[in-house]
């Protein structure tokens, strides 16, 4: 149903009555966002809470439920969109597009001002495409702009880009819309650092032991802040500083130890109450993880140089305090959760969840190799049809690692009864003062973040191993928070430095050292939020998406799927050991012995049987990366590393089609056409950084050539080239675009003689730009056209769908 929210003020005609004029304001606003994993949504709602507090009415709705507005009659909208796939809209905005795209009335927007906020990745050379087309078509609709838009990267951290943007934003809009009451003063927009207070920051001599060594030699410089002062030292300096916080910081030598308290009460058990322990009833539990509680990881200090933060004497542009939102109410009443191998209903999937087993591992890479590949082959369960077609992706729903898990839980101060048995139900928080989003009340839990919306009935361990995002580095919004719950003066400015202007450099320094959530509250100790509080920031745990790497014709009960196993060291000289969410977790469901015993080689492959449950959603593919209908047409197939996987599939494809119509003695689709004919050529390039060791599906890819279905295998090892190289008087070739060029004329021939398909499938940085790259170069030189004709050619192929990219980073 349609919803017309209010557009004028109460004495004001209905809106289809009024001709507007540019000059008068709208009584209201509505956000409108697209979001594919939550940024966008976040951002959106937090822009209506603030204007909400300066005085404005408005609404949020993500851009699929565009017609619970009245889209004509909108009078100030602001967008805000991120992209997914390669420059597409997010899955969210999909019905929007939809009507856009079919939508007759030229004026739809004639009445709107508008601004939009885009969200993008520089790593993908469609940088922030939605955005723009977004507005070119809101543009073209008769809308007009108030406030230039803001085309924020995620390659750098958004915060750069939308920060200044909300903030700029504000006068734009008191001038397009009316503000009802007059706004409060905005509570702490800068921090007044006081010349003593900051003496406290110095760096002490005494070595830090959790101090990586290759920082060691920075310790001398000044201002490199890693605090190697004793507690006492600490707590000496803040009680000079803050009286009261120094209260909460005794120092640890000097406090004596309460082993009742609420603290140790958690680990410990008391000898004399251990033997009741296995009585029935027994008002304690035994914490059976009490044992391994020492094993859970303790997360690793981050690091902050500080002397921005000594020459500054405040600090600015903090952002302000989030709203709360979530609220969580322990559902009395609820039977403690079985435990359950499978992922929690709150969970949201775009299509239904479907439990696989893995059939068979194989490990594709050998031993040495730089990184690791696995080939994990997943059975689809008889009775569950699973419909795929080459090209389409699908996402594994893996929990957080439960090792950061229960670190969590433990540095929050939960017992494990209140984490893993307790049932609460997340809440839209009604109280605090806090200005709701949404005018109408009966369906308040529209306000929660989308992935918390079906949260009714949940464990605090299922919130954080299926709900929340545990690994991005955090947003400058979580600092911010984070520093309300600080006791520590100290660390609580540190927090504050890091969200404000003066800390820029060091917050982009922050996110390279790739903090989880674990890592900023150990760097700062006295940080104590309370869960609920986490909720409202903490972004939504994804599904990891996978390319199908086989056919259906091939193996129509299975999906098989490649991908690297990530383990990282971060960039020296912090050199932190950190993993991925889903590829560690399926390395070792898979069965493979942990990372540092790597024995088994390539060859090696696990039969598992039905032992170990992949839950997985199917993504099909929303830009047409698929094989084309007409088999005529030649292909020209790039994808280095496991982006090559699809391609494996497309492959298949090819073959078993050649078999079928082989079988059927020739007759095809196209009956004019004999059968041996009937299939376009293909060519395939591959990239791998050293054959003998990451050569990925060789076997696969020789065979396809033996039986004809690929006809140029182009292989390009990266490491075995030393730098400049020259092998007939020609620079030696190391990546995939290298031997594109050099095939420059077939190329060209296939694509514009042959009408033949591009795709590449792959890893962004940087080779999707640098293969663009070679393809212009190869319709300049082979096609004869201006650099300019080029770039508009190839936009002509990715519009028809004749140049496909699946890309990730
Ligand atoms: C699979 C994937 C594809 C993406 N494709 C693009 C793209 O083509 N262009 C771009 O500017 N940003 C791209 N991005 C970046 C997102 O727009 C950016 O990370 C944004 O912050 C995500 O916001 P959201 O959480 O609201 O979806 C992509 C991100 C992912 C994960």
């Amino acid at each position: 149903m349609t919803k017309n929210i209010h557009l004028y003020h109460t004495n004001s005609p209905p809106a289809h009555m009024v001709i507007s004029t540019t000059q008068e304001k709208s009584d209201d606003f509505v956000v409108l966002y697209a979001s594919q994993t939550g940024n966008a949504e976040w951002i959106a709602k937090n822009i209506l809470q603030e204007a909400k507090e300066r005085g404005h009415n408005g609404e949020v709705y993500v851009l699929n439920d565009f017609e619970k507005v009245s889209l004509p009659d909108l009078r100030t909208i602001i967008f805000v969109t991120s992209n997914t796939g390669d420059g597409d809209p997010p899955d969210n905005s999909s019905k929007f597009w939809k009507h856009l795209r079919r939508n007759k009335q030229k004026d739809l927007f004639a009445r709107a001002r508008f601004t939009i906020l885009g969200l993008g990745d520089t790593n993908y050379s469609n940088f922030n495409n939605t955005a723009k087309k977004l507005e070119r078509k809101v543009k073209e609709l008769g809308g007009t702009v108030f406030y230039e838009k803001g085309l924020a990267d995620d390659a750098q951290g958004l915060e750069a880009v939308v920060d200044p943007w909300i903030s700029n934003l504000w006068p734009k809009l008191a001038d397009v819309c009316v503000q009802h009451t007059k706004p409060p003063t905005t509570a702490e927009p800068t921090v007044t650092l006081v010349a003593d207070q900051l003496k406290s920051l110095s760096v002490a001599a005494k070595p830090d032991p959790d101090l990586p060594e290759a920082l060691a030699k920075y310790l001398d410089l000044p201002n490199f802040l890693v605090d190697h002062r004793s507690d006492t030292e600490k707590a000496a300096a803040l009680a000079a500083t803050t009286p009261r916080a120094a209260k909460h910081k005794q120092p640890v030598e000097s406090a004596p130890v309460d082993r009742y308290s609420r603290k140790s009460r958690r680990n410990e058990i008391p000898p004399e109450v251990e033997k009741y322990l296995d009585l029935p009833n027994s008002l304690v539990t035994r914490n059976k993880d009490a044992a391994s509680a020492a094993a859970l990881p303790t997360g690793h200090r981050i690091h902050v140089d500080t002397t921005a933060l000594h020459a500054a004497k405040e600090l600015t542009a903090l952002p302000r305090v989030p709203g709360v939102v979530c609220r969580l109410v322990h559902v009395s009443n609820a039977p403690a959760p079985a435990p359950s191998t499978s992922v929690p209903s709150f969970v949201q999937a775009p299509s239904p969840i479907v439990y696989t087993t893995i059939r068979k591992a194989r490990c594709l890479t050998t031993p040495d190799a730089v990184k690791r590949t696995l080939l994990i082959e997943l059975e689809v369960p008889r009775g569950e049809e699973v419909l795929f077609e080459p090209g389409d992706a699908f996402g594994v729903l893996a929990p957080n690692e439960e090792g950061i898990v229960r670190a969590v839980v433990r540095r929050l101060g939960m017992s494990e009864k209140e984490a893993g048995e307790f049932v609460y139900r997340v809440e839209a928080e009604m109280e605090g003062g806090r200005i709701p989003f949404l005018t109408n009340t009966s369906n308040r839990s529209q306000e929660l973040p989308s992935h918390l919306q079906r949260a009714k009935a949940v464990t605090v361990l299922d919130l954080l191993r299926y709900g929340v995002d545990l690994t991005t580095p955090p947003r400058k919004a979580m600092l911010r928070i984070l520093a309300e719950y600080t006791s520590d003066a100290e660390e609580k400015k540190l927090l504050l430095f890091l969200c404000s202007k003066q800390g820029t450099a060091q917050f982009i320094f922050l996110r390279d050292q790739s903090p989880t959530l674990l890592d900023i509250l150990t760097t700062f100790p006295t940080c104590h939020p309370p869960f609920q509080r986490l909720l409202d920031t903490l972004p939504a745990h994804q599904p990891r998406s996978y390319s199908v790497a086989n056919s259906p014709l091939a193996h129509p009960n299975s999906l098989h799927f490649a991908f690297n196993v990530l383990r990282y060291t971060t960039a020296a000289p912090f050199n932190v050991q950190r993993q991925g969410v889903a590829t560690p977790w399926l390395d070792r469901v898979a069965g493979f012995p942990s990372a540092r015993g790597i024995t088994q080689t390539r060859a090696k492959e696990v039969e598992l049987g039905a032992k170990v449950k992949v839950p997985i959603t199917i993504r099909h593919n929303a830009h047409a990366f698929v094989l084309p209908l007409d088999t005529t047409k030649p292909l020209i197939l790039i994808g280095p590393g496991t982006g090559v996987a699809p391609f494996i599939g497309f492959l298949q494809h090819r073959e078993h089609q050649r078999r079928i119509r082989m079988s059927l003695g020739g007759v095809t689709a196209f009956p004019d056409r004999d059968a041996r004919d009937g299939f376009g050529d293909v060519y395939l390039f591959y990239g791998c950084r050293e054959r003998n060791k990451d050569w990925l599906f060789r076997e696969e890819m020789e065979a396809f050539v033996e039986s004809g279905v690929v006809k140029v295998l182009e292989v390009v090892a990266s490491r075995e080239v030393a730098m400049g190289e020259e092998v007939e008087g020609r620079k030696k070739e190391k990546y995939v675009q290298d031997a594109i060029r050099r095939r420059g004329a077939e190329v060209w021939g296939l694509v514009q003689g042959k009408g033949g398909y591009i795709y590449v499938c792959g890893d962004t940085k940087g080779m999707a730009r640098d293969v663009h790259d070679a393809l212009t170069d190869i319709v300049c030189e082979h096609g004869g056209q201006t650099r300019e004709e080029a770039t508009k050619m190839l936009t002509g192929w990715m519009e028809r769908r004749r140049y496909l990219r699946d890309l990730w980073s």
